[in-house]
């Protein structure tokens, strides 16, 4: 006796043997079904009051029975290629009566059937006898003026069950999904990704997901959609809930979007899960900032450092996931190919199986030590010159590459560094000698840019690149005054400054990017600024792009370094007077 599905509790040998002799019914190949096989379930459904639903393959066989409405009935391991459709479809009973129903819909939708009949029982002579038949079949993706996913066909008598022609109506939904695909592969060589917020009431959420979408782009993701979501409170498993998962689900599909980035970090089973409740490649924000890290990543230190980075978020997501593990191998390559969300940094070690993670993981730290303390050897060196070295901080994308290129004079190959608009387009501290008057020759450095909640196995792999901002007699702290939310970006820097222990460190901000935003808001920002860090840390309006108040902005720094050298040398010569009292 074939098995039947779903719930079969308290069911009569007779009752469970008529439910499996449905695995026998044949129907004629692209029909939704036959007026037997509709009578058949009708009085089953009506004899064990119970929802009845077969899956039907295209072949006209039945290949699963269930007594679960269309929700809970039990779908084979759905192999879907990206373009096509299921390949069977559900026909169901409903003893109460009643049309296709919510849930009927969703599982339309979700399980890409190629259709969902759900036949009314009526009861006539105490028999359960078939009402009428109601069949919804998918739309196209992005069809235009289409209300819903789907479309509903008028209900019909159950005698007439036979007449829609579904196999026709198949080819041409399938035909009209692979052309989309086609034009798609065409036109397109960025994912298409829908980014999703949650708001949980911060002041800055708007920000934070317009942040999100800089870093997809920069990522190289093509935002098709991005929403903020209010939820005051989460849900454990999706985060969002199952409706709103089940929406974005269908906007996906309608703006043909594979990819779903999430502002948040996800817990491993969360991502999971989401993932297997919308069949969309789920990418979070850490991943996202380690894939650009990943992207930018040059010189060995920075390599090493993502890498370890990398390998630190994916270890507890490779535990026990091994569907996912295969996925994270087969995706990755090198830096500048594959898919967001699995690029490694050179020869990318994500295929590794979960025993040798820790044997990387050593390693890495190992090899980065090595480098930190050579690194320390030519800080030493540097020390002993005595140059003063100004440390240019700031959000990532402030400007702080071109400013370091405008000051040093340096707008020509090979001198000029890297400067982009592009979220950590500097990774690896860069120095170069610029020279300020009255002060004479000072060591700019220039560094990787801070972000709001940097991901914490960034902010450990990068600690020593970080530290290193420590050695400078002065920071010069970059703003961008342009965008909106320089406040919340500049808290964001000092937030991250303090917990290195530099916040006590002479800073000059450079209010910069002056040329794209008007006075009015350059002197709001310089009012709040003096409200917050006081006059000790001036800030000066600058256009690394026209030069503008680069004069101002070397008078500022030169004030603060002899500040700076007069304090030391008052500490010295305190020590020194201490000395000679004890002589
Ligand atoms: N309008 C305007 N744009 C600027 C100015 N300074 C920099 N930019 C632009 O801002 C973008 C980012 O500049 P970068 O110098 O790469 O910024 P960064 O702070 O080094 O960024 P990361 O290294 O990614 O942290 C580039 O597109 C620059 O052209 C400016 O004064 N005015
Ligand atoms: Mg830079």
């Amino acid at each position: 006796m074939d098995k039947v599905l779903g719930n079969t509790s308290g069911l009569r040998p007779a009752q469970l043997k008529s439910l499996s002799n449905l695995y026998r019914r044949r129907i004629e190949p692209g029909r939704v079904g036959s007026p037997e096989l509709a009578r058949n379930l009708a009085e089953l459904a009506f004899d064990i009051r119970r929802e009845v639903s077969v899956l039907i393959d295209r072949r006209g066989r039945v290949i699963s029975v269930s007594v679960a409405d269309a929700k809970a009935a039990e779908l084979p391991e759905l192999r879907m290629g990206e373009n096509r459709l299921a390949g069977f479809h559900l026909l169901h009973a409903h003893p109460k009566g009643g049309g296709l129903s919510k849930g009927d819909l969703s599982t339309l939708f979700l399980k890409r059937l190629d259709a969902m009949s759900a036949i009314e029982v009526r009861a006539a002579n105490g028999e359960g006898q078939p009402g009428l038949v109601h069949t919804a079949h998918l739309t196209p993706p992005g069809t235009v003026g289409e209300e819903e996913d789907w479309r509903i066909l008028p209900p019909v008598p159950s005698f007439q069950i036979d007449e829609f022609d579904l196999g026709a109506q198949v080819s041409a939904l399938e035909e009209e999904i692979a052309r989309a695909a086609r034009t798609r592969q065409a036109t397109k060589d960025r994912e298409r990704a829908i980014l999703v917020q949650i708001d949980q009431g911060e002041f800055d959420a708007d920000e934070r997901l317009t942040e999100l979408a800089e870093l997809a782009r920069t990522a190289g993701a093509d935002v098709v959609h991005k929403e903020l979501v209010f939820r005051r409170n989460l849900k454990p498993g999706t985060l969002v809930g199952a409706g709103k998962l089940e929406e974005l689900t269908s906007r996906a599909y309608h703006l043909d979007a594979e990819l779903l980035i999430f502002g948040q970090e996800l817990g491993p089973a969360q991502a999971r899960e989401i993932e297997a409740a919308t069949g969309l490649k789920i990418v979070d924000r850490t991943q996202l900032i380690l894939d650009i890290f990943a992207l930018h990543a040059q010189g060995v230190e920075s390599r090493l450092q993502v890498e370890l980075a990398q390998l630190r978020y994916m270890k507890p997501r490779l535990l026990g996931a091994g569907a996912q593990l295969s996925r994270i191998g087969g995706g990755g390559g090198s830096a500048a190919g594959g898919a967001i969300g699995t690029r490694g940094p050179g020869e990318t070690k994500l295929e590794l199986d979960r025993r040798r993670i820790n044997d990387r993981l050593s390693f890495l730290e190992k090899q980065l030590e090595n480098v930190a303390m050579r690194r320390e050897e030519r800080r030493k060196q540097r020390s002993r010159n005595e140059v003063p070295v100004v440390s240019i901080v700031g959000y990532t994308n402030a400007g702080k590459s071109t400013l370091l290129n405008a000051f040093t004079h340096a707008t020509d190959e090979p001198r000029r560094v890297l400067a982009e608009n592009k979220l950590f387009a500097t990774l690896r501290p860069t120095s170069r000698q610029g020279f300020i008057e009255g002060i004479g020759p000072v060591v700019l450095t220039d560094t990787v840019g801070f972000i709001r909640d940097l991901p914490k196995d960034l902010t450990r792999a990068f600690r020593s690149t970080l530290e290193e901002i420590g050695d400078a007699d002065v920071l010069l702290h970059v703003l961008d005054a342009a965008s909106p939310g320089a406040d919340t970006r500049f808290d964001a820097v000092n937030r991250i400054l303090e917990d290195l222990g530099f916040r006590d460190m002479p800073t000059v901000v450079a209010l910069n990017k002056a040329d794209a935003t008007d006075e009015d808001t350059l002197r709001r920002e310089q009012g709040r600024i003096l409200d917050t860090v006081g006059e000790e840390t001036p800030s000066i309006p600058t256009s690394a792009l026209n030069n503008r108040g680069l004069t101002e902005l070397r008078e500022a720094l030169a004030d603060a370094i002899n500040r700076v050298q007069r304090e030391e040398l008052a500490a010295r010569e305190e020590v020194r007077e201490r000395a000679a009292e004890w002589q």
